[in-house]
């Protein structure tokens, strides 16, 4: 059971993080201060607040926030009430300093994210976190491009780091039923009691609820979503739809259906700029297996050098692109370009 005898799986909304992608970084105060109340009153256990990219992420390769993380950090620890306020950071961009600024600000959850095959790099910063007193969670980023085995030898760094629940991350939003439960359960067995698992979907292939019921049957207990999906690609697992699908289900999240639904519609599509559609692009990330945050990068480099963002997007898959390699879009929108 995580954390609460009354719940069977913990959830985390991340639209203040995740959706920071389809923000283009652009959340004031304001905004993380009406979410944050909406999905607290909605009963959700854990909200994640940061830069798409997470600490350090503000920057020149990944976009500059309107607002820095650590206010927004700030405005989320002064109106919550019940939840808890996470931060996500990826080693090399945001450094040890900004995990101690964030604890000092409040926050008490630290989601370290690091591609799937290198989960050595985020040992000190587990370690600095334990010691800091935070929760911890591990992210292992685009795990549909490893097998079970791989990420459970992954998560055992992680676990043996000082990390209480690893998730399988599936940042391009392609794997499907099986594939996420195959890897769910792997984890589970390699970490027993050391450590818990978690899910993380994106819609790219319309599977983030599906795939999440699957995480939870396999043995997740932490689930990640974003209220209307707001998030990075066609979106992540709509926590409303989740929460309703598990309500049916018998497994308790702690969330009221009804209050959730209006904090999505009411709330969060408001200062969303549009609806994360599976559109073309979207889906192309899926079925070629393309992190979820070049979606707004590449659409950028197609309207400059005028070539379609799929094709751009359908290169990047074949090139097995992984996060931070941003900038290898606008070579390939520039070599799309020099073709026509
Ligand atoms: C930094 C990424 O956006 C983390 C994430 O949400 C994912 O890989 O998915
Ligand atoms: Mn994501």
């Amino acid at each position: 059971m995580p954390y609460s005898a009354d719940l069977d799986i913990r959830v985390t909304d991340s639209s203040l993080r995740d959706g920071s992608h389809a923000k283009q970084h652009q959340f004031t105060a304001e905004h993380v201060r009406s979410v944050v109340a909406a999905l607290d009153d909605a009963g959700v256990s854990v909200i994640e607040v940061t830069h798409g990219d997470g600490l350090g992420g503000s920057s020149f390769n990944y976009g500059f926030s309107l607002t820095p993380e650590q206010e927004l950090i700030k405005a989320a620890v002064a109106t919550a009430r019940q939840a808890k306020i996470a931060f996500l950071m990826l080693p090399g961009l945001g450094i040890q300093d900004d995990i101690r600024e964030a604890a000092d600000n409040g926050a008490s959850i630290c989601r370290i994210a690091t591609h799937c095959t290198e989960a050595d790099i985020a040992v000190q910063h587990f370690g600095l976190a334990r010691e800091l007193g935070l929760e911890t969670v591990g992210f292992l980023m685009m795990a549909h491009s490893r097998t079970p085995e791989v990420l459970a030898r992954q998560a055992r760094i992680m676990a043996d780091a000082g990390c209480q629940c690893v998730y399988v991350v599936d940042s391009a939003g392609a794997l499907i039923m099986e594939q996420t439960s195959d890897r769910v359960a792997a984890l589970v067995a390699e970490l027993g009691a050391d450590a818990q698992v978690g899910f993380h979907g994106h819609e790219n292939l319309g599977l983030g609820v599906a795939n999440s019921i699957l995480a939870v049957r396999a043995g997740a207990l932490q689930i990640d979503g974003s209220a209307r999906r707001f998030g990075a690609g066609a979106g992540n697992t709509p926590v409303e739809a989740f929460t309703a699908v598990a309500e049916r289900l018998g497994i308790r999240t702690g969330i009221d259906t009804i209050k959730i639904m209006d904090a999505a519609e009411d709330v969060v599509r408001p200062i969303m700029d549009g609806e994360c559609l599976l559109d073309r692009m979207a889906l192309t990330m899926g079925y070629t297996g393309v992190y979820s945050s070049f979606l707004k990068h590449a659409d950028r480099q197609a309207k400059k050098y005028g070539v379609p963002g799929a094709e751009i997007l359908l290169e990047a898959g074949r090139r097995k692109l992984v996060g931070g390699q941003e900038d290898q879009l606008i070579e390939i929108a520039v070599a799309l370009a020099a073709k026509k």
